[in-house]
């Protein structure tokens, strides 16, 4: 008797395995303006994109794996789908699709042209190649099988056809989508061809791209109005152990976000481009949903998300081609692509075999990952399996010295600011502890600031001073939570934060102390984290305040977000005087329900509330550097999902409220 493995043949799903994202940068077109405002670094799978809002500003993103406008269709199907076939020859289901506004290259990339054949043509000739080899490869005495079935459907207008046929007129509803017995969610009616060679699978697909809905829009001449979904199901019989193995491999060409401003629509066309936005942004919610652990997934809400959702958290492997198109007037869409695919970066699927292990991606720019490269995360496929990878590219550099150039140039602005930003980060959080009179821990954290600022006499005079007053036992006894001492700690502290021109100091009998600050206005600690600062330690009044927004603000945050520094520009502009929170959160009468939204509804940052409920032990738990700021809490919840934060709170009422505000805060 067979052994039948894959499609929930496996009796021990293995969750943990991330849906894999690729970004990909395409070349200028004909007619576009020039300009180097996205840089990719290959080597580092990152990239850096200027921020248009506010040019000097770069943003920077990172993915498993990073390509510019030089990247071959090969090298792009050799560092990324091989590893996947692999998996899928061994019984695994695994599905890619890419995303992306209109014209930035998602055909180009999963179909390509005769010349420079996409995922779709490469992924066949590679799987015929396996089963020539498996074939070849049997045992005298006994029989490999190796079958390929192939479907292919488009999601047109929330409607479900199947490409291989030709469209009937008559069939407006199109094909229904169903679920079996096993909860296997299928499309009723969908012709599976079996595949015999290359060359068929070639003229059918051919015919079928045909049938498939595309239309020019202003953006792109042959844009595709639907999402086409190509289906391969493998099944693999080994004559010598009995095993069969069955995977299947999905290929998704989504239809293109759009902003209909720009693609120049008429009625037709706006009707189209609004299905496509809907079930785009229904996909959106369900990433959404699946990364939040949200007890309802909105998988229902569209055909798309229904027919994919074995594929996002559901038992197959994924992975997001996110591509971009490279001028800066596409900069909104290139940044809502980027969002979105960082999103989809933290969905776990139930994989039922041969993890892949993710290195977890922390968002926050590493000082050395600029200038090292980064080990690989991706499996590399095994010659056992048939599938040849040949040398990635490696080194730092771009595929051209200009291109190198200009990254550099970003990433060095991007570098600096955050080197003052962790500092002062440090020096913020410091000062917290100082006030506390936790001089050890302050003392610590100061320590930590002078990495990134090793050359500022005045931090090291006050850890001198401070690692002084520790070792001296009369003081010692002293710093032991004393009002005096508290009262001194702070001094110190607030030495290190002094603000730019036109901000008060938050303490002011400070004036004879040294000040922490760089010369120029800019480099100010109180300057860099107006906008993430616990607002109950501020005293500058609120026009300071907005004028002074952090300017790392967005570089910091795992999402770089406008609106995110926007809104924290408006939340600093309403900020409270300090005893007013203080009163609210500290009265006892409250629930700890009111008390979060009292700290919520003056539009604090959410997580403050669990400051303010008294929670500062949760939030220590998570926070991954301890480094108390505004955006190391966004960043940590972008990175790894608002759930990790819910699931840390016990008190369900807490965390509803929290989520809740979480959401509405990443949504503004
Ligand atoms: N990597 C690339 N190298 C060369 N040309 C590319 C590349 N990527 C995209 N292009 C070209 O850019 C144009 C738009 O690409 P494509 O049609 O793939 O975009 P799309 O994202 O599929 O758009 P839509 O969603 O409207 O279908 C095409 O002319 C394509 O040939």
């Amino acid at each position: 008797m067979m052994t039948q493995l894959g499609q929930g043949g496996v009796s021990s799903p293995r969750p943990g395995i991330k849906i894999k994202v690729v970004c990909r940068v395409r070349p200028f077109l004909k007619g576009e303006e020039q300009d180097n405002s996205v840089q990719v670094n290959h080597a580092e799978r990152s990239l850096v994109v200027v921020n248009q809002r506010n040019p000097s500003e770069v943003l920077k993103y990172s993915f498993d794996n990073c390509y510019d406008s030089q990247a071959t269709q090969e090298e792009i199907f050799t560092e990324n789908l091989v590893p996947l076939l692999q998996e899928v020859c061994r019984g695994l289901d695994a599905t890619v699709f890419c995303y992306g506004m209109t014209g930035a290259g998602k055909t180009h990339t999963i179909q390509g042209t005769p010349d420079h054949p996409g995922l779709i043509p490469q992924s066949m000739k590679a799987i015929f190649q396996r089963q020539k080899e498996f074939l070849a490869k049997a045992t005298p005495g006994t029989s490999n099988k190796f079958d390929i079935q192939v479907s292919y459907m488009e999601i047109y207008k929330e409607t479900v056809f199947d490409l291989f046929k030709p469209r009937d007129p008559g069939m407006k509803e199109g094909l229904m989508v169903r679920e079996d017995a096993k909860r296997n969610v299928f499309v009723a009616g969908l012709e599976k061809k079996k595949i015999i060679s290359l060359e068929q699978f070639e003229l059918e697909f051919t015919k079928a791209c045909k049938n498939r809905a595309t239309a020019a829009t202003r953006l792109n001449q042959q844009s595709s109005r639907s999402h086409a979904i190509l289906g391969v199901d493998i099944k693999i019989e080994d004559g010598a152990t009995n095993k069969v193995f069955k995977g299947k491999l999905n290929l998704i060409d989504l239809a293109g976000s759009e902003d209909n401003r720009r693609t120049g629509n008429d009625a037709m066309r706006l009707d189209e481009s609004k299905a496509i936005n809907t079930s785009l942004l229904v996909l959106g919610k369900v990433v959404d949903a699946i990364n939040s652990r949200a007890s309802r997934i909105p998988y229902r809400d569209s055909k798309m998300t229904r027919i994919l959702q074995s594929s996002l958290g559901g038992k197959s492997l994924g992975m997001m081609f996110v591509n971009i198109a490279p001028a800066k007037k596409f900069f909104l869409e290139t940044y809502q692509a980027l969002n979105f695919a960082t999103k989809s970066k933290e969905i776990v699927n139930n994989a039922v075999a041969n993890e892949t292990k993710e290195i977890p991606r922390v968002r926050s720019i590493n000082l050395q990952s600029l200038t090292s490269k980064r080990p690989s995360t991706f499996s590399r496929p095994s010659s056992r399996l048939g599938f040849s990878r040949p040398p990635s590219r490696t080194g730092m550099e771009p595929k051209t010295e200009a291109g190198d150039a200009n990254y550099r140039e970003l990433a060095s602005r991007l570098n600096s600011n955050t080197k003052k930003s962790n500092a002062n980060a440090l020096i913020r959080y410091a000062n917290k502890k100082l006030e506390e009179g936790n001089i050890e821990e302050g003392l610590v954290s100061l320590r930590q600031a002078q990495e990134f600022s090793p050359d500022n006499p005045e931090l090291q005079a006050t850890i001198l001073r401070l690692e002084t007053k520790i070792k001296s036992p009369s003081k010692k006894a002293q710093t032991a939570n004393s009002p005096a001492s508290q009262g001194e700690a702070k001094v110190l502290a607030s030495s290190m934060l002094s603000p730019p021109r036109g901000l008060k100091r938050p303490f002011s009998n400070t004036s004879a102390l040294p000040s922490l600050s760089s010369p120029e206005p800019d480099d100010s600690p109180m300057k860099l984290f107006n906008g993430l600062t616990p607002r109950h330690s501020r005293t500058a009044s609120s026009t300071d305040v907005s004028a002074e927004t952090s300017k790392t603000d967005s570089l910091n945050s795992s999402t770089p977000s406008i609106s995110t520094c926007r809104s924290l520009r408006s939340r600093s502009r309403q900020a409270k005087a300090p005893s007013q929170i203080t009163a609210v959160t500290s009265d006892s009468s409250m629930t700890e329900e009111q008390k979060a939204n009292a700290a919520l509804s003056d539009r604090s940052h959410p997580l403050l509330a669990l400051f303010q409920m008294g929670k500062p032990d949760i939030l220590k738990g998570i926070w991954p550097s301890g480094v108390k700021t505004r955006n190391s809490v966004a960043e940590f919840v972008q990175t790894n999902g608002l759930s990790v934060l819910g699931d840390l709170i016990p008190d369900a009422v807490s965390k509803k409220v929290l989520l809740k505000a979480i959401r509405k805060f990443n949504a503004q």
